[in-house]
């Protein structure tokens, strides 16, 4: 039977967030961000093996924030993708090619069980993986070099990519190496899946699952985790 391990990549500088330390450390209803995921991620897969990918300098983690018995550290890269890469080096033989992996982004801590759920049971049935995702709902602007509109973009059929973005360990592994070979940075691990000329299904996410980016978002987050917690309590739904 195949294994599920996660991928938290939180090696990140958090330089949009322009905060006094990374933004996965900053406090979010008392406990800071890194927590709050990494406890999301448990509650839906108590038996997976984590691999939490972390910068060497790192300062600020406690190791008690870790709610895993089975995790591991791995080191930060000059990139996001470098980063995964690196944690896939990490778990070396211990996942091998048919274990299933999601990567998760540390930034993003109002993932809601649901959505987790449902997506593992999608990347059951994929061979190409499967990400959460949301459809584009506003009308979307290209800008010119002067803050202009150059043209107006259909929208339909474009979708926002969220984490986490699961994949078979073995095919995640060739397209991350592949997209290296060829030096082409991807934001995503999907966007290294589609290179190699497959197709990840997208599996509709809640739109609540956003990444902390920006200062504004920190408030918005804490404002999500409140009403998840309100709507747990008042339906008991799995949310939270
Ligand atoms: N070299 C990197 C870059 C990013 N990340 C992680 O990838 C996720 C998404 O990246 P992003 O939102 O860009 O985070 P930061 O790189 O921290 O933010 P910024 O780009 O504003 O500096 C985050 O969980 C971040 O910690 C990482 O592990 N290693
Ligand atoms: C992986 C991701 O969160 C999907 O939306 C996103 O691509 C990360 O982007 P960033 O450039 O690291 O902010």
């Amino acid at each position: 039977m195949s294994r599920l391990w996660l991928i938290v990549p939180a090696a990140g500088q958090g330089r949009r967030m322009g905060a006094d330390r990374p933004k996965q450390y900053l406090e979010l209803d008392g406990r800071p961000v890194l927590a709050h995921t990494l406890s999301r991620l448990y509650q839906a897969f108590p038996e997976a093996g984590l691999c939490l990918c972390l910068d060497d300098d790192d300062r600020w983690f406690d190791p008690a924030w870790v709610p895993f018995a089975d995790w591991l550290r791995s080191s930060g890269g000059i990139e996001r993708a470098d980063t995964v890469s690196l944690a896939l080096a990490r778990l070396g033989d211990q996942a091998g090619d048919d274990d299933l992996v999601l990567v998760h982004d540390v930034a993003r801590p109002c993932v809601s069980l649901d959505d987790l759920t449902r997506l593992r049971a999608a990347l059951e049935q994929e061979p190409a993986g499967a990400l959460l995702a949301t459809p584009v709902a506003d009308t979307m602007k290209r800008a010119d070099a002067a803050g202009r509109i150059a043209t107006t973009e259909p929208r339909s059929g474009l979708w926002h990519a969220q984490t986490p973005q699961g994949f078979r360990v073995g095919l995640l592994r060739k397209a991350l190496e592949a997209a290296r070979l060829r030096g082409v940075t991807v934001t995503d691990e999907a966007s290294a899946v589609e290179a190699l000329g497959l197709a990840p299904r997208l599996v509709m996410g809640r739109r609540d699952n956003f990444k902390i980016t920006h200062p504004e978002d920190l408030a918005l987050a804490a404002h999500v985790l409140a009403a998840q917690a309100a709507s747990s309590q008042a339906f008991g739904n799995s949310i939270t």
